[in-house]
């Protein structure tokens, strides 16, 4: 995309300069004025026109005219797509852009495509083909596809689909086939407590989509109804797993009745976080911590039960909610490592176990099975001196297997993950939630000049520099009762994150601002204090 733009003003700059330092306005119909005037204008409406078009995905038209005006003059105006005018928001667009000075155009340009919200994945995608090619290599581009279905794909070409079909339909087609087998297993049973109602918001992104086409594959064992799923709002604005994390509260557009359970997705599908509305209308959350233990106390119950020798762990950050540790450690007695922020750090200590189940606290995770696991499961299910009971289960644990997609955090199969287990335990979201209470917990982000002067050990939870830091968290941390608290570094934004944990909300916040402030103080912050 830079490149166009970069040859938009080049050939802007040489060939449709703008001269005259006079405003322009698109009026009642276009730009009307002295033909002289003109040249960069019209220029300039060809970008628009793309852009448009792309936005419209359809053909727009453009009119040289002065109409009825004198011959000394003309005109240009464009044609939507359904043959009418466009609409005002786009005549706003056509001012700035003809009137901006050579040099301000790509920002003008970019601004109209951020504004109408236009993909520019295309051209990008057509920067990374020439790359590619320019290498002498060769490559299949399967289009739209979300994260975790392209993970998959490259594990299923590099093992010539030992690990699925290496195609988009392959991918439904496991999961699929998993989820089918694992609730058939169950089907007669009645539930009293688990309904197939979910509703899920898609965050204007691509999972919405590859939803949709997963849910022709599932028999209607799910009842889906699916909310932002990019046909009009902005990706992952006021929706999607980020938000509904952080913001603990519904995504837009969301209409829910009370106990229903609801998902969001991340824009590229590799995250999901649950919620519901309580009985008395209450948000409650349902994280990557609550999934981390609902999954990893239903292994560690398969595995125990199928008489295996695994062992199983779960790997979590700083950001686990402080009773989600708890309940792992003392409740489920399962084994909790805690690694840096970011899945690579996760991913990497989960394949210290037989079955390692990470999640981040915002929703992404997976469960990882070792080749020693696999084979063991592999080989008991092909014993032949197994009771029927232990058969079923080996079955199972088997089925998993398929079901979770161990490249990566995954929303598709998460849910599918989730699904099949709540199923299982008949649980509706109040049951699932029940399991430990959530401590209130406050994300802040603090502006400093220079993030990297906050350096920190012990897998983020203590800060080294700058000096004296740490010993006021823990100062302030201390007049607080089930207090914690830790600041980073972002990896992803200028900013550093800061997050606490207390008794109540009230007290939470309080903590989080307090923290904040000694941030600023000591590590350089600019603009508002927190
Ligand atoms: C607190 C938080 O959610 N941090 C996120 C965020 O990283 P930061 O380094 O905190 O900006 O983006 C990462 C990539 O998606 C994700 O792995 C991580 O968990
Ligand atoms: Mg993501």
């Amino acid at each position: 995309m830079e490149a166009f733009l970069e040859k938009a003003v080049a050939v802007g700059k040489d060939k449709h300069p703008r001269n005259k330092n006079k405003h322009i306005q698109y009026g009642t119909a276009g730009f009307r004025t002295l033909a002289e005037e003109l040249d960069h204008v019209i220029y300039r409406m060809g970008i628009l026109a793309v852009i448009a078009s792309k936005s419209r995905k359809a053909t727009i038209g453009v009119m040289i005219t002065a109409s009825h005006n004198p011959e000394k003059d003309n005109g240009v105006k464009l044609i939507d797509c359904h043959g009418e005018m466009m609409p005002a928001s786009w005549e706003k667009s056509a001012t700035v852009l003809a009137n901006v000075g050579d040099d301000e155009l790509i920002a003008a340009i970019k601004s109209i495509f951020s504004a109408e919200n236009i993909d520019c994945s295309e051209q990008l995608s057509q920067s990374l083909q020439d790359g590619v090619v320019v290498m002498g290599g060769e490559y299949i581009d399967f289009g739209l596809l979300s994260t975790p279905q392209l993970h998959y794909l490259v594990v299923c070409t590099n093992t010539n689909g030992g690990y699925g079909q290496p195609t988009e339909e392959g991918y439904y087609v496991k999961l699929s086939k998993a989820f089918l087998d694992l609730c058939q297993e169950q089907d007669s049973r009645s539930l009293k407590h688990y309904k197939k109602k979910l509703y899920v918001d898609g965050a204007n992104g691509v999972g919405a989509e590859k939803l949709k086409l997963l849910l022709k594959h599932l028999n209607n064992l799910l009842d889906i109804e699916i909310f932002n799923d990019g046909t009009e709002g902005k990706l992952n604005y006021q929706c999607g797993a980020d938000y509904v994390k952080v913001q603990q509260k519904l995504p837009l557009g969301m209409k829910v009745e009370g106990g229903v359970r609801c998902a969001s997705y991340d824009g590229d599908a590799d995250r999901i976080v649950y919620y519901y509305l309580d009985q008395d209308g209450i948000f409650r959350l349902l994280d990557g911590d609550k999934i981390a233990t609902l999954v990893a106390g239903y292994l560690q119950d398969l595995v125990s039960r199928s008489g295996l020798d695994l062992n199983l762990g779960l790997v979590q950050t700083a950001y686990a909610n402080g009773s989600s540790t708890q309940y792992i450690t003392q409740q489920l007695k399962v084994p909790v490592a805690c690694v840096p922020t970011g899945v690579k750090h996760l991913h990497h200590k989960a394949q210290d176990f037989d079955i390692g189940v990470y999640f981040e606290a915002n929703g992404h995770g997976t469960v990882l099975f070792s080749d020693t696991a696999m084979k063991k499961v592999k080989e008991a299910k092909q014993g032949s001196s197994l009771s029927s009971d232990k058969r079923q289960i080996i079955v199972r644990l088997s089925t998993m297997i398929d079901l979770i997609n161990q490249t990566v955090g995954d929303a598709l199969s998460d849910m599918l993950l989730v699904e099949v287990i709540l199923r299982t335990h008949d649980w509706n979201p109040g049951l699932w939630n029940k399991c430990y209470t959530d401590l209130p917990n406050r994300q802040l982000k603090v502006k400093v000049k220079d993030r990297n002067v906050i350096s920190t050990t012990d897998a983020e939870r203590k800060v080294v520099t700058p000096e004296g830091l740490q010993s006021a968290i823990d100062n302030i941390v201390s007049e607080y009762k089930q207090g914690r608290s830790f600041v980073r570094p972002s990896g992803t934004e200028d900013v550093v994150r800061v997050y606490a944990e207390a008794d109540t909300q009230e007290n939470t916040d309080k903590l989080a601002k307090a923290v904040g402030l000694k941030v600023y103080e000591l590590a350089g912050g600019i603009g508002d204090k927190p």
